[in-house]
């Protein structure tokens, strides 16, 4: 019961509704005592021959009374528990997805995103049945059980309310635990159906990778077995579940045993009446329900408790990137310096970069070229602050990237990553994803700077046209210039193009870059590229190998010295020349 306690807070919160809903709750409770105690008085009466048509009647009318004011009583208290259950999953939802946006790419490297998934539908379902079923059946299998028990013992007998109570101890024992026994194999079906999420989720991104390789039937085999393996598990928690309900109607059978043998026994005497014996036994089948329901309460409150654990521990997850108090409010300007010492991944033991030094000033152009898993994108993530913990200094505008607000050094930087992401929404929505209200003016112009507009007017609805989920509609070029498009539309103080234009033709790549050296003036610009002729205009260019600059300069100057970089230029160019023949 632990999980009623966890969840105090939220109680607080909607006091108002749950203490109507549980006091109204409980006037149903002693409603429901009134028809049994009718039915054994008028029995009474037509066994001394002393009912009358009218007292019948008067009777009726009792009833009808009762059972109209249960009616709209019982519909009152749906909405006040029900509702705020409903409202706690809203609640809830709301913080976890507020949690999934603040949390940094390291979160998303070791979590699964079918595990979440699962966390954000499963979970949050089974919180709201404790909160809402959960409250209900406790409040109901204490109160009817409490009131029915209360009217058995003092207003008809307390020494059959006795013996009729004899095997509820073995009822409670037996409950408990078959909760423990849920808990455990609810929680390892929950784990199961998450990993099954996550296969799907991985399935239906990889689609096409599977089908290259043909591994369509390895795929639906792997799907099959983990599939298996939730059913399996949902077994396990079902035949523990369909245990409770035969335990419950056994106990609840050797009551109405008890109480018939001992009842007719008191009728005999004279202990009791005819109609104190039938109200009597009515009253026990007022039991059953609340003793059912408090073994629905285990089982709800078992499921809600392992799922509250889990999401719990999600929240306790720190926001590991965040804010200093006194984070500057200000959009950074200036130049960048990198007095780095050296960046390890975080879990990891070998740096990626080391003695990373340079200065780049601003309006220029940073070009940084390298074998891959050289160090190139590890470099550009740590001044987007992916990632903030290294020895040495990253400066932007004379001052520590931790020094500006995370918004802010975002709202500078243009960042165009490896992997584009599109959104299943227009060309233009897309384009203007950080700016919604902008003008399709300047959309137009963003897309004429990243040279796709004409590519764009071509598609059946321009602008408007949707893209498809991650953009599977549009060539890979297509797709790269639209990522570079929404960049530029912020106008953002630095531009970081990380090897963006690597699934253009070098023509397309030069009008890009041409129509970005006119248009940035006095703006700075960073581009990692495995052409070499993309950043060949720059006013700094480093080469990374296994994280370290072993050549700096301009073109003109690595051309001079033999190195990796000279190298890669002359063979590139050769290469140019045999693919298109010298034109
Ligand atoms: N999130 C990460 N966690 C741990 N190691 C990482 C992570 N990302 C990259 N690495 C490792 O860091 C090294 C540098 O990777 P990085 O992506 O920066 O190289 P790159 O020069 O950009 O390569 P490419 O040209 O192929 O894009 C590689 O050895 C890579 O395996």
């Amino acid at each position: 019961m632990k999980v009623f306690l966890e969840l105090g807070w939220y109680f607080k919160q909607e006091k108002k509704a749950y203490l109507s809903g549980i006091f109204i709750l409980m006037i149903v409770a002693i409603l429901q005592l009134v028809p049994p105690k009718i039915i054994g008085v008028i029995a009474d009466h037509i066994n001394d021959g002393s009912m009358t048509i009218g007292l019948l009647g008067q009777w009726m009318g009792v009833l009808v009374v009762v059972a109209l004011a249960m009616y709209f009583l019982r519909y009152y208290w749906r909405i006040m528990i029900f509702g705020s259950s409903l409202k706690l999953s809203k609640l809830l939802r709301n913080r976890l997805y507020q949690h999934f946006t603040n949390m940094s790419p390291a979160f998303y490297q070791k979590r699964r995103i079918g595990d979440l998934m699962a966390h954000a539908t499963n979970d949050l379902q089974a919180i709201q049945q404790t909160a809402g079923v959960g409250v209900l059946t406790f409040v109901d299998s204490l109160s009817t059980g409490g009131f029915v028990i209360a009217a058995m013992a003092f207003t008809i007998s307390w020494k059959l309310t006795l013996i009729c109570l004899i095997p509820m101890p073995f009822m409670v024992i037996l409950t408990s635990w078959f909760g423990t026994m849920l808990h455990r194999t609810f929680y390892q079906a929950q784990e199961a159906f998450s990993s099954l999420n996550d296969k799907t989720q991985e399935s239906i991104t990889g689609i096409k990778v599977i089908k290259t390789f043909g591994q369509e039937k390895e795929d639906i085999e792997d799907f099959r077995k983990q599939s298996e393996d939730v059913v399996q598990k949902n077994i396990t928690v079902a035949k523990i579940d369909s245990l409770f309900d035969p335990t419950i109607s056994i106990i609840v059978g050797i009551s109405f045993f008890l109480s018939i043998v001992f009842g007719a026994k008191y009728v005999l005497n004279g202990e009791l009446t005819i109609g104190q014996l039938l109200s009597f036994t009515t009253y026990l089948g007022l039991l059953i329900w609340p003793m059912l329901a408090f073994g629905w309460l285990f089982n709800i409150v078992e499921r809600g408790s392992a799922s509250y654990d889990r999401v719990s521990l999600l929240f306790q997850e720190k926001v590991d990137i965040t804010d200093d108090e006194k984070a500057l409010n200000v959009v950074p300007e200036g130049d960048i310096e990198y007095k780095l010492a050296d960046f390890t991944y975080p879990g990891e033991t070998i740096p990626v970069l080391k003695d990373i030094n340079f200065i780049l000033h601003t309006g220029e152009t940073l070009g940084i070229v390298g074998k891959t898993g050289a160090g190139k994108t590890t470099l550009l993530k740590l001044l987007i602050r992916e990632f903030d913990r290294y020895d040495g200094e990253i400066m932007f505008g004379g001052k520590a990237l931790k020094e500006y607000k995370l918004e802010k050094l975002r709202e500078a930087i243009g960042y165009v990553p490896q992997d584009h992401f599109l959104f299943s929404a227009s060309v233009g929505e897309n384009i203007a994803f950080t700016h919604p209200n902008t003008s399709t003016k300047e959309i137009e112009n963003a897309a004429r700077l990243a040279n796709i507009h004409e590519d764009i007017l071509q598609f059946i609805d321009g602008y408007h046209t949707i893209v498809g989920e991650r953009g599977v509609s549009l060539s890979g070029g297509q797709k790269q210039r639209i990522s570079i498009a929404r960049a530029l539309l912020m106008n953002p103080e630095v531009l970081v193009l990380d090897d963006s234009l690597s699934a253009v033709d070098a023509k397309t790549e030069e009008a890009i870059l041409s129509s970005l050296r006119q248009n940035r003036e006095g703006k700075t610009t960073i581009i990692t590229s495995h052409r070499l002729s993309a950043i060949q205009h720059a006013d700094l260019i480093l080469v990374l190998e296994a994280g370290k600059i072993v050549e700096r300069g301009m073109h003109e100057d690595l051309m001079e010295s033999d190195g990796w970089y000279k190298e890669m230029y002359l063979r590139q160019q050769l290469e140019e020349l045999v693919e298109h023949g010298g034109h």
